[in-house]
């Protein structure tokens, strides 16, 4: 279904269908040295998405315009803005941070991460990683250098701070620990940045946490009149921090002459058309590149796949359904992180499964969702049941299957969802539960999406009968255990109340 965006520019895009995988020795301009780090990622070509944005950059385009890139999950789009980053990066002589890539999860800035350690340090540039993974002590570590002492010299090192550096040339970031980093960290500047990624844009463009975008647009301006000119409406103690010297005549533009433009790049499987939520973007004659008519487009080797059944044996559909696919990665997707754990719950009393199944969701803290998503990549457990934490970006090699056990009220939610798997050209299959009076919403959602055939799918009901005994008795455990559970959360918070009243007595007393 095509749908006429308001923008003008958004009405006249580069089709990324009109452009062909192309081999790396097919690719102009690009590094020898990158072209070997590609291939030790087991990359021989690039995908359409990557060499359009190539084009765009490297080739003939020039960077000369910001780009709004639209594309479907698992096409490819890190590798399509970190390759001509980091090429065009590759020359520098002077490190400081050029290159600001932002994402909306800790998991997601890690993986991309990832990518950008692959390809970067062979060219001889630093990738760092601001998310909150470690203390902020250890991160300014590894993000900003810190002057050599002279053998016996002591130093304040407020007096030395004009001569912190950056320690990185690119840095991955989260919109939350960016901030602090913006507020408090010394020597961390975003005075010479060049380019920005937004990355998973639509979901961004809601993170308004501590006014993240326009702050760093702000503090990126091109010159340093802009910073501190009157009527700027930020806050001077922000810029206190930030302000470090400049390395005159090493760079570009940095002479008395305006730096270059800071270019912007943004990305999504799902890209907002809406011009105000664009607008905060202050994008510079922006080029929108999308895959085809429609706006939103499923993954060509995707097979949809719907499974009527009634509310109270959902959960019997799902067994069913798990054990038909016989151990192959899935994810399971319900509708919030309550639901998630007690699913989960559930299946892990089902007993012979013969999977491995855990849980993921925002619910829980990081380092465990950190621990389940390593052994969900190594393949030790082989079913994840989540919330929406991990429907966005997340790259896992080797999911088969996503099972959407509750129907996704957005057809963006589906696409990323639907989208773990069948990534990368490769084959991939999703399933949906449906309850028979969700099945109009349902084909009406789908409707919004190309690629969009869902057939129906059923299970054999002599099997899902042999499992209601073991159903009953899954049930009666759960049922106690979320009794537990409430009951310790009960007197967890009963406690940690009475500390609080306790510490708050103290304090009065003192
Ligand atoms: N040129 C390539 N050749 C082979 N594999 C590639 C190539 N480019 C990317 N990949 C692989 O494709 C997968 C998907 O890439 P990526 O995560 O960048 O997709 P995406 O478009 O950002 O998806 P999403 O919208 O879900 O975030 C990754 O596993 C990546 O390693």
């Amino acid at each position: 279904m095509k749908s006429e965006p308001v923008l003008p520019w958004m009405r006249r895009p580069v089709d990324v269908t009109n452009f062909e995988e192309r081999t790396l020795e097919a690719v102009p301009c690009l590094d020898p040295r990158l072209k070997v780090a590609l291939q030790k990622m087991s990359i021989s070509s690039l995908f359409p998405v990557q060499l359009a944005v190539w084009q765009e950059t490297i080739g003939p385009g020039c960077f000369e315009r910001d780009l709004c890139i639209n594309s479907p999950t698992g096409s490819g789009k890190t590798l399509a803005y970190a390759l001509p980053i980091v090429q065009m990066l590759l020359n520098r002589a002077v490190k400081c941070l050029r290159a600001l890539v932002v994402l909306p999860t800790r998991d997601l800035a890690l993986q991309v991460k990832e990518v950008f350690s692959a390809i970067a340090p062979v060219v001889g540039l630093s990738v760092g990683l601001a998310v909150g993974q470690s203390s902020i002590a250890d991160e300014i570590s590894d993000l900003v250098k810190r002057p050599k002492l002279e053998a016996g010299i002591c130093y304040d090192p407020e007096d030395h701070f004009q001569d912190l550096q950056s320690a990185v040339d690119i840095l991955v970031a989260t919109p939350g620990r960016l901030m602090d980093h913006i507020n408090t960290t010394k020597g961390f500047t975003l005075e010479h940045l060049c380019y920005l990624v937004v990355d998973e844009t639509d979901r961004m463009l809601r993170e308004a946490y501590q006014a993240w975008l326009p702050t760093v647009l702000q503090l990126s301006r091109s010159n340093y009149e802009s910073h501190f000119c009157c009527g700027n409406t930020f806050n001077h103690s922000i810029f206190g921090s930030l302000k470090t010297i400049r390395r005159c005549g090493v760079e570009r533009g940095f002479k008395d002459k305006p730096y270059p433009r800071l270019v912007k790049m943004v990305l999504s499987a799902t890209l907002t058309q809406d011009p105000s939520k664009l607008a905060q973007l202050d994008l510079h004659h922006p080029l929108f590149l999308t895959t085809g008519q429609s706006r939103y487009k499923l993954p060509d080797k995707l097979e949809s796949y719907k499974l009527i059944c009634e509310s109270k044996l959902k959960p019997l559909y799902l067994v069913g359904l798990l054990q038909s696919l016989e151990g192959e990665k899935c994810i399971v997707f319900t509708s919030s992180v309550e639901s998630t754990h007690r699913l989960c719950t559930l299946l892990n009393f089902f007993g012979d499964l013969k999977v491995k199944i855990k849980e993921y969701s925002g619910l829980q803290h990081q380092s465990v969702r950190s621990k389940t998503l390593k052994q969900f990549r190594e393949g030790e457990t082989q079913v994840l049941v989540s919330s929406d934490a991990m429907t966005r970006g997340m790259d896992v090699e080797g999911v088969r299957n996503v099972i959407n056990y509750d129907m996704p009220a957005y057809i963006k939610t589906y696409i990323h969802r639907v989208g773990r798997t069948a990534r990368a050209g490769r084959t991939g299959r999703c399933f949906t539960l449906l309850r028979k009076f969700e099945l109009k919403r349902f084909n009406k959602m789908l409707q919004k999406a190309d690629n969009n055939s869902c057939t129906y799918h059923s299970l054999l009901s002599s099997s899902i009968e042999s499992l209601q005994p073991i159903y009953i008795s899954a049930l009666e455990k759960l049922k106690e255990t979320v009794e537990s559970e409430a009951s310790r959360k009960r007197k967890f918070g009963f406690k940690f109340s009475k500390i609080r009243k306790g510490k708050k007595a103290h304090s009065a007393n003192v």
